[in-house]
């Protein structure tokens, strides 16, 4: 049988930096546990504007297509600030998320025991955090038309539009049912059905969804401003939060930093099955390109390489081998292992990204 195959796009800033952890990752797969990837590379953001004048070619597009996962890294920077708004860095990500149709996006929050202290929480309330949120990716605001800079009268005017057809929202909030029945089977669905007509479709579908679909689940309901305000409260009496586009972005950084860093955070973004029975799949950090540390070896791997992990897990059915990397991350911040994002106030020496990337290969050395 042929290899799995992987589209790498490292992207901007921080991205290839972090990617170069995962790639050694992937080696070790392939000399270590005989399991071995197709890699492809390719540009996506400013890197593929500076080369092709745009965020993402078309022939990116099409291999990103083809293949079983695409692993992204970031995208973004500010001398791309200026650019038209077509043919900035994230319009290449977005593309790929809207053509890929992947319309769920898992973002697990987890406080790992060794960070528990660092996180800018008190440690009662993060210690054993495990919880994941379900971006819907693909609609809402993102996408809605109408969109643009228009005049009126005298003046600008911004306009973005929120907009949710009703097989969207069911189909994300099946997602997050089948998710929550693999963890503790409860879900927290977020949005502002007090103030938008979206969020009283969201909150009717997913009710409807459940009633119909999913009764043997825990359903709840939460206006997103009270959920952010609660995710810093309390964030142990969630499970599975799913929520819309925007909601999602927010609500997802904020998550971020319960577990401690940014760096911390991976993702996958999962669309329909294809004809190999696998779903259509982006992998990133939830991080960007981190301008303010790029170049600088400082920038923090583990989000990068969890989400190799939960490729293994979610495109190769490899769910122990994506355990065994998320055990050697643990190891290493057991140890103590940090890389700068990770120190606290008291300090200590941080390790670069490429020594956080070789104590993670070692721990898994070790775990064999
Ligand atoms: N998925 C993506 O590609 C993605 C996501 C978010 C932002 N962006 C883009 O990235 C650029 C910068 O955005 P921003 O500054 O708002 O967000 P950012 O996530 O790049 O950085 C926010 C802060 O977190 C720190 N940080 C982020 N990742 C880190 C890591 N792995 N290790 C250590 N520290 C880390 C940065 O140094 C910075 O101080 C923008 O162009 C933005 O559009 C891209
Ligand atoms: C870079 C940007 C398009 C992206 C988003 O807003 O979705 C990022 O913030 C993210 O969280 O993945
Ligand atoms: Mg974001």
């Amino acid at each position: 049988m042929a290899n799995p195959s992987l589209l790498i796009l490292a992207g901007d800033g921080i991205g290839p930096e972090v990617m170069a952890e995962v790639k050694k990752i992937i080696g070790w797969f392939g000399t270590k546990r005989g399991i071995t990837f197709d890699v492809s590379e390719d540009l996506v953001g400013g890197c593929a504007y500076d080369k092709h004048g745009t965020p993402l070619h078309d022939d990116t597009m099409a291999k990103a297509q083809e293949v079983d996962a695409v692993l992204l890294g970031a995208v973004g920077g500010p001398q791309y600030d200026n650019l038209d708004f077509s043919v900035k860095p994230e319009r290449g990500l977005l593309r790929l998320r809207k053509e890929m149709d992947l319309y769920s996006n898992l973002r697990p929050a987890q406080c790992f025991d060794a960070l528990a202290d660092f996180s800018s929480l008190k440690k009662e309330v993060v210690a054993g955090l495990d919880i994941v949120i379900v971006r819907e990716l693909t609609s809402g605001v993102y996408f809605g038309e109408p969109r643009g800079i228009f005049t009126e009268g005298n003046e600008r005017v911004g306009i973005n539009t929120q907009r949710y057809t009703e097989s969207e929202i069911a189909r994300v909030a099946r997602s997050a049912f089948e998710l929550a029945r693999r963890r503790n089977n409860k879900v927290c669905s977020m949005e502002k059905a007090n103030v938008m007509e979206s969020g009283i479709l969201w909150r009717q579908v997913v009710q409807e969804v459940h009633d119909r679909e999913y009764p043997d689940v825990q359903l709840s309901h939460m206006y997103a401003d009270a959920g952010a305000m609660q995710l810093c409260r309390w964030p142990k009496q969630f499970d599975v939060i799913v929520t819309d586009n925007l909601f999602g972005d927010l609500l997802s950084d904020a998550a971020a930093m319960l577990t401690g860093s940014l760096g911390m955070l991976p993702s996958a973004s999962l669309g329909a099955p294809m004809a190999n029975g696998r779903p259509k799949a982006l992998y990133e950090p939830v991080h960007g390109s981190a301008p303010d540390i790029a170049g600088q070896g400082k920038a923090n791997p583990i989000a990068c390489i969890l989400s190799f992990a939960m490729a293994l897990r979610y495109s190769f059915d490899l769910g122990d081998e994506a355990k065994r990397v998320e055990a050697a991350v643990e190891k290493v911040l057991a140890d103590g292992v940090r890389t700068a994002d990770l120190m606290g106030p008291e300090g200590g020496t941080p390790v670069s990204t490429s020594q956080m990337g070789d104590a993670i290969l070692a721990a898994l050395d070790a775990s064999l």
